[in-house]
């Protein structure tokens, strides 16, 4: 009987593990088939529909990420990948749309898209629509499983497609260059766990994140009523000269337009639970390291930033302090889980029956496309989404504000909330109470916002 050399089980990333803290063991948890991210983009010129089928299979080929599944069977959790195999492309037809409804149009079949499933354990992680309003003007919408691909992903993906397609549609086979794959970056991140800066990262966060609580929000209905799980997603647009205002603040106070926002958004948290000492998680790419920023798979990291806003006279003070924690926590910006081993019970508030962690982030990809050309097509991203939905992609536990900065300054947003713990109405307070705040601080940040 010939034994088998066991295959060496690939690990999870880091961040898959973080995830693994939030399955429920039933499809409502990121390994259900609602935890998705999706992206759509319209596309001008000859689009071959054969010749996107085909290259749909290259880029399942090409990231092994869209073909692997996480087996939770076992005392350890593990990665195994499969075989590549090609999405099925769905291809609605929008015929007889206006040229000047086509837009909006497209945003309703990307809600529609995203208010679907994509099932993590049947592979490849990728879903594709295209809607097409006539023969050179279509929207196509991607679907990839968020325990596979993150915000940076989608686009990558969909860049790759767009090349393949270019060379398909020429009869030739796609010539790219070779990418490193996520099973070796979940290995790499593993190996490097106790590297020095590693270990200076942890007792940087052992020291920031002393006696420190995950700031939560009293939901409107306690986890114990059990409602079935759904997130809402509530999306608005930011007035531009509130836009325009906080990105000039931020240039004047050598901060990061997301520095501004993030500000104004702790001085709203700290009015509503009425304590200054906040600690608010936000998500970084966690793409540092420049050899997987190609790479499909999801990198996303979650982290704490503590920032004490005791003492603060005017908005100029607040933003000064939130530079300060974002700075330090960004240059030690390792996985939540490591960070979590030193600060053992940051995430105590969460276990309880009626808290909510409520995340704040800005998205930012460096391939968001404006009018790029791959072959015959010329393609643009939809980011201005501002069209609310019901139901739409998964947000594990809790309230996730999104913050999309276009290359004009403007600026939409999104609040994705889990319905089944908070009203609609309640996010539409908070929205409102946070764009009141951020207007009267951008527009006057020598007053003290928390009068
Ligand atoms: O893209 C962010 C991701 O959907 C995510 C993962 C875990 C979370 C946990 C608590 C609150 C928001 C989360 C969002």
């Amino acid at each position: 009987m010939t034994t088998v050399a066991p295959v060496e089980q690939i690990p999870l990333s880091f961040h898959q593990e973080f995830l693994c803290a939030f399955d429920t063991g039933t499809t409502e948890g990121p390994f259900g088939p609602r935890y998705h991210v999706v992206g759509a983009w319209r596309l001008r010129g000859e689009l071959d529909l054969t010749a996107l089928e085909a290259a749909l299979g290259d880029v399942v080929a090409r990231h092994e990420a869209l073909r692997t599944v996480i087996v939770r069977d076992g005392e350890r959790p593990y990665q195994r990948v499969l075989a590549p195999c090609s999405p099925r492309l769905t291809v609605r037809d929008l015929g007889g749309c206006p040229a000047d409804e086509r837009e909006s149009r497209a945003e309703e079949l990307l809600n529609e898209v995203e208010s679907g499933t994509n099932d993590a354990c049947e592979v490849p992680l990728l879903r594709a629509v295209v809607g097409r309003f006539d023969d050179t003007d279509a929207v196509l919408v991607l679907n990839a499983h968020h325990t596979a691909a993150d915000a940076w992903s989608i686009d990558v993906i969909l860049r790759d497609l767009l090349a393949c397609h270019a060379a398909r549609a020429e009869g030739t086979e796609p010539d790219l260059p070779d990418v490193p794959q996520y099973q070796e970056y979940a290995r790499h991140e593993r190996e490097n766990a106790d590297s020095p800066a590693a270990v200076a990262a942890r007792a940087y966060w052992r020291d920031t994140l002393r006696d420190a609580r995950i700031t939560a929000l009293r939901s409107d209905r306690p986890r114990s009523a059990g409602a079935p799980k759904a997130t809402s997603w509530h999306r608005f647009a930011v007035d531009t000269e509130v836009a325009s205002a906080a990105v000039s603040l931020a240039g004047e106070l050598k901060s990061s337009p997301f520095m501004v926002l993030f500000a104004a958004y702790q001085v709203f948290l700290s009015r509503l639970t009425g304590t200054d000492d906040l600690v608010v998680p936000t998500f970084t790419p966690g793409r540092g390291n420049a050899r997987f920023h190609e790479t499909v798979g999801s990198f996303i990291n979650f982290l704490p930033l503590r920032t004490d806003l005791s003492g603060c006279g005017t908005f100029r003070d607040v933003v000064r302090r939130t530079r300060q924690a974002c700075l330090g926590a960004y240059s030690h910006d390792v996985p939540f889980v490591q960070i979590l081993g030193e600060a053992p019970t940051l995430m105590a508030p969460v276990a309880s029956d009626d808290l909510q962690v409520s995340a704040f982030q800005a998205i930012s990809s460096p391939y968001l496309a404006t009018d790029e050309r791959a072959g015959g097509l010329t393609y643009s991203k939809l980011w201005r989404r501002t069209v609310s939905q019901e139901v739409g992609s998964d947000v594990p536990d809790g309230i996730l504000w999104t913050l999309h900065i276009g290359p004009s300054n403007d600026m939409v947003g999104s609040l994705g909330f889990n319905s089944n713990r908070f009203d609609a109405d309640t996010m539409s307070r908070m929205l409102a109470d946070f764009l009141r705040v951020l207007r009267a601080a951008v527009t006057a940040p020598d007053t003290d916002p928390r009068r």
